[in-house]
């Protein structure tokens, strides 16, 4: 079995080509238009939702059967029409060292989808190396319920406590102790992040370092 590894991709610009324009396509195109990417759709028919998208001028949409030229210039390519002749196709066509998804046939390709929940900035995926779908539908769900929705908020304020923390003049030992404190339950409090946060901040504007955290 082929070990899929994670890793966090910045799509920006890049070219995305979906072949096929059905219900798979319309989840990674959900998905893929909060990445930046350049996206192209190409087939003969789409779905309403896929529709919005192009007449919102957020997708391309290229009305018409897979040649092999559409995945040319792409750098990450989604297979995902429902003819399997068709899929088989692109695969043989797909430039080397293109990111390959193939939904209809998961081991076909170089990438899988996971799913995702955010809060902010923390990401979480969840993948069954094709196992389970439902499986992984089902974590996500368990995990949605664990993290509040305001989750994020907390995610934030860890965010700017560690960039400020960065330009402190605090010894580095100190730093690590901070970061492991701002795990502590007492920082879901939005008083206690903005103590923390104006004594940091108070630090900063005071090279010498005299603040304190009472
Ligand atoms: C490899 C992978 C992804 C990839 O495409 O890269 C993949 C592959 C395949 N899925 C198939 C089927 C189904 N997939 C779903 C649903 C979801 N599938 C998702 C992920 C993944 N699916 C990746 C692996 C994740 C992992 O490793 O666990 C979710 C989690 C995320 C997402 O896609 O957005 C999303 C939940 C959406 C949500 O949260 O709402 C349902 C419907 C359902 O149950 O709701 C069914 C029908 C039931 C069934 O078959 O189980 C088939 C067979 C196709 C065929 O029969 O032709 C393949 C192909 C194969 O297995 O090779
Ligand atoms: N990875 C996943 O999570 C899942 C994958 N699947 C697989 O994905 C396939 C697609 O599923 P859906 O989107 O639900 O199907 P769908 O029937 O909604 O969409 C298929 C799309 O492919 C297009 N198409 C057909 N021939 C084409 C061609 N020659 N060139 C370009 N486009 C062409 C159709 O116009 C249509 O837009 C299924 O056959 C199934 O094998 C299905 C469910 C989940």
């Amino acid at each position: 079995m082929t070990r899929f590894i994670p890793l966090m991709f910045d799509l920006n610009n890049k070219n995305i080509v979906i072949i096929g324009g059905g219900h798979v396509a319309e989840r990674r195109i959900r998905l893929l238009l909060e990445s930046g990417g350049k996206i192209t759709v190409t087939s003969p028919k789409i779905t309403q939702e896929i529709r919005n998208y192009w007449e919102q001028g957020k997708v391309n949409w290229l009305k018409k059967y897979f040649e092999p030229n559409d995945i040319s210039n792409a750098f990450l390519v989604i297979i995902a029409t429902n003819n399997p002749q068709v899929n088989e196709l692109v695969l043989q066509y797909a430039p080397k060292n293109t990111l390959i998804n193939d939904a209809t046939n998961a081991s076909n390709g170089n990438i899988h989808f996971p799913t995702i929940m955010n809060r902010g900035r923390l990401t979480i995926s969840v993948a069954t190396n094709g196992a389970s779908p439902k499986l992984t539908k089902q974590i996500k769900q368990q995990l949605e319920a664990t993290f509040p929705e305001n989750y994020g908020e907390y995610v934030d304020f860890l965010y700017e406590c560690r960039e400020l923390l960065k330009n402190s003049p605090l010894p580095k030992e100190e730093h690590q102790k901070l970061l492991k404190q701002l795990l502590d339950d007492d920082f879901h409090s939005k008083t206690n992040q903005q103590q923390f946060l104006s004594w940091l901040k108070n630090l900063q504007n005071n090279e010498k370092g005299q603040g304190d955290l009472n």
